[in-house]
């Protein structure tokens, strides 16, 4: 570790407190540089040296934690922390949190490596349905999964994925468990899920969840009912079981957590304007940079901060030709308050122009609480910052304001229309309730061992099945490790936060809309150009993780709470209108253990299908 990097002398006094932050503060901002641009690196291009210089990096910054929580924590006593003005004794009790810090040198070594190879593993994973065909997830298993109709091709496409990435992670999984609780418990949690749950500052977290998940439940199974009974119509009895779960490869996506790819064999209205807009895009020639030009104006009408430069020159925004990368896309803040990126596989459809907004709203969270304090830069609370790009998103998608960038040609403001829109947006939002909801229920059994290796499959398809309604589509074993196969799971990234989000971003929706003097319901309200509107949402990012946040709620909305409201007002005009499709429907699946049978000849001949198949 180089020696500018370790801390200094500081005696027990307040002043030498405020001395030892200010000198933490400008040393994490290199230290923090470092390890990042090695991520980058890697992530952007997956060799063995670069793994080996990110895994050296990370340990560097493990060094530097470790050298400043021991020395926080020889030199302060409690006098001269309670001293302290609260945001900095705050700021000093998370220096003092190591995470894998708290782990010897060659189990630090092991930690990171595991993360390394599990990263690497889902990234480089491909399927193999042809001799010389090679499909990855980005952008050919996703684009299958999104389009084809072809019961077999999915079942192929689905059961091959799950294969290829989570099996070869299973291996790595339980030793990753073992390291990651005992970097926790040094830290003085029970384990891992019980540290990523203190980020919510909540003693009632889970009841919190679970209640609010319980209120938005009735809406999910009128979407769920709906969905099957139209599945039923396309596939048939033999695959679809209107008292069962739906199988999970026909749901438009790998993990079946959001169906907005099967909106054309939803719509409600199917004479009214057809509301996805990626047709529009191709005609129009729409390149990713203009879907990143057009992304930032959003944010740029609300008062907002444009990309900088370096934004677009250092930025990876779409998918190389000559190296492997991770595809997945993410937002990088490179902590010296001048470099922040995107790194995305970009193509030009609309599911893709949802998350050039999502990420860009990472990035806007970056740029407005940048002169934070280093230990202040982060979301309120991790669904905080998950919510940011999606806000903007919801007034985006509206077809009125499609038809203002002119994506869409015909506008008609009518009922029909906008049951056509909310359905469409409900396929994205309520579907992924469920999924939101069960990865983190399933991770903290894991990290609490209640759900042992041996349990690993059998525990995700129980939650997969009682929470999202749905079955795997083909047998699954222990042999299998499906949770694997989504990204965030080898990536080790908490996923609570997406859940909370997709609840939190209604409320914030409704406030802007009345920032924006926007009276018309709540579907249709597009808050572009506010700055009434953007000065709200302002607020909330410079302040970064300064405030508790249900301070920074209670500032921008005028409440302490993160509750379904605004998102049950918001859709219910669907609501109704989905109950009163499915008042001869089953809802639910008291058919709990069914599953479909397998097809004939799947999959001794599937390369004989896969030849003859074009979508
Ligand atoms: C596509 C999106 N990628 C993540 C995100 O943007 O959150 C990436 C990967 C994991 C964290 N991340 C980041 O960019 C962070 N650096 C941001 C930050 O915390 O600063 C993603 O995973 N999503 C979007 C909807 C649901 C979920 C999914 O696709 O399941
Ligand atoms: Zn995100």
């Amino acid at each position: 570790l180089p020696a500018r990097w370790l801390p200094g002398i500081y005696a027990n006094t307040t002043s030498d407190a405020l001395r030892f932050l200010s000198d933490y503060n400008s040393t994490a901002e290199e230290v923090f540089f470092n390890s990042v641009s090695a991520s980058w690196n890697y992530n952007t291009n997956l060799t063995d040296h670069n793994s080996k210089l990110q895994v050296a990096a990370r340990l560097e910054y493990q060094g530097f934690s470790e050298a400043w929580a021991t020395k926080a924590k020889q030199v302060f006593s409690n006098e001269v922390l309670t001293s302290l003005p609260e945001k900095d004794r705050r700021l000093i009790k998370n220096i003092k949190v190591l995470g894998a810090a708290n782990l010897p040198q060659a189990e630090r070594e092991e930690y990171n490596t595991i993360l390394s190879i599990m990263t690497s593993i889902y990234s480089t994973s491909k399927v193999y349905p042809l001799p010389n065909v090679s499909w990855s997830l980005d952008p050919e298993l996703t684009q299958i999964m999104a389009k084809s109709r072809n019961y077999k091709k999915l079942l192929f496409a689905w059961d091959s994925w799950h294969n290829a990435s989570g099996v070869p992670v299973k291996q790595h999984y339980p030793r990753f468990v073992e390291l990651s609780n005992k970097a926790s418990r040094g830290d003085a949690f029970a384990d891992t899920g019980d540290y990523w749950r203190s980020w919510y500052e909540t003693e009632t977290f889970q009841e919190d969840l679970e209640r609010l998940y319980k209120t938005i439940e009735p809406l999910y199974l009128n979407l769920h009912a709906f969905v099957r009974r139209k599945l039923y119509n396309f596939y048939g009895p033999k695959y679809i079981n209107l008292k069962g779960p739906i199988p999970a490869h026909l749901l438009g996506n790998m993990w079946s957590q959001t169906w907005n790819n099967l909106y054309d064999m939803m719509v409600p209205f199917p004479g009214k304007p057809f509301l996805d807009v990626t047709d529009q895009m191709v005609r129009q020639g729409y390149n990713v940079t203009r879907m990143f030009r057009v992304a930032e104006e959003f944010f740029t009408s609300l008062g907002l901060k444009e990309m900088p430069t370096e934004f677009w020159e250092k930025s990876m925004l779409v998918k190389p030709a000559d190296r492997e990368v991770v595809c997945h896309a993410s937002a990088w803040d490179f902590y010296n308050r001048k470099d922040f990126r995107i790194k995305q596989c970009t193509t030009a459809n609309m599911e893709q122009f949802f998350t050039v907004h999502h990420e860009m709203g990472h990035i806007q969270y970056y740029l407005q609480y940048k002169d934070q304090p280093f230990g202040y830069r982060r979301g309120a609370n991790p669904g905080f910052h998950e919510a940011i790009g999606d806000v903007i998103f919801i007034s985006v998608s509206t077809p009125k304001h499609l038809h203002e960038i002119n994506l869409l040609e015909s506008l008609t403001y009518d009922n029909e229309t906008d049951l056509n829109f909310l359905l469409k947006t409900a396929l994205n939002e309520i579907a992924f309730l469920p999924f939101g909801y069960l990865v983190d229920y399933w991770r903290w059994d894991v990290f609490s061992r209640s759900t042992p290796p041996e349990k690993y499959n059998s525990a995700w398809w129980n939650l997969r099945t009682k929470y999202q309604g749905i079955c795997p589509p083909t047998r699954r074993t222990e042999d299998h490790f499906d949770p694997g196969a989504k990204y965030h799971i080898p990536g080790n990234i908490e996923y609570m936060r997406y859940f909370i989000s997709k609840i939190l971003k209604f409320q914030v929706h409704e406030k802007l809309c009345k920032a924006a003097n926007q009276t018309s319901p709540l579907h249709t309200c597009d808050i572009y150009r506010s700055v009434e509107a953007g000065a709200i949402l302002k607020k909330v990012l410079e302040a970064g993780s300064s405030k508790p946040w249900p301070d920074v709620l209670e500032e921008a909305i005028g409440t302490r709470e993160i509750n379904g409201n605004s998102l049950l007002k918001y859709f219910d005009p669907i609501i109704k209108w989905l109950e009163e499709q499915n008042v001869n429907e089953t809802l639910g699946w008291p058919e709990f253990n069914w599953v479909p049978p397998i097809p004939e000849g799947y999959p001794e001949d599937i390369h004989a299908e896969l030849k003859a198949s074009t979508v």
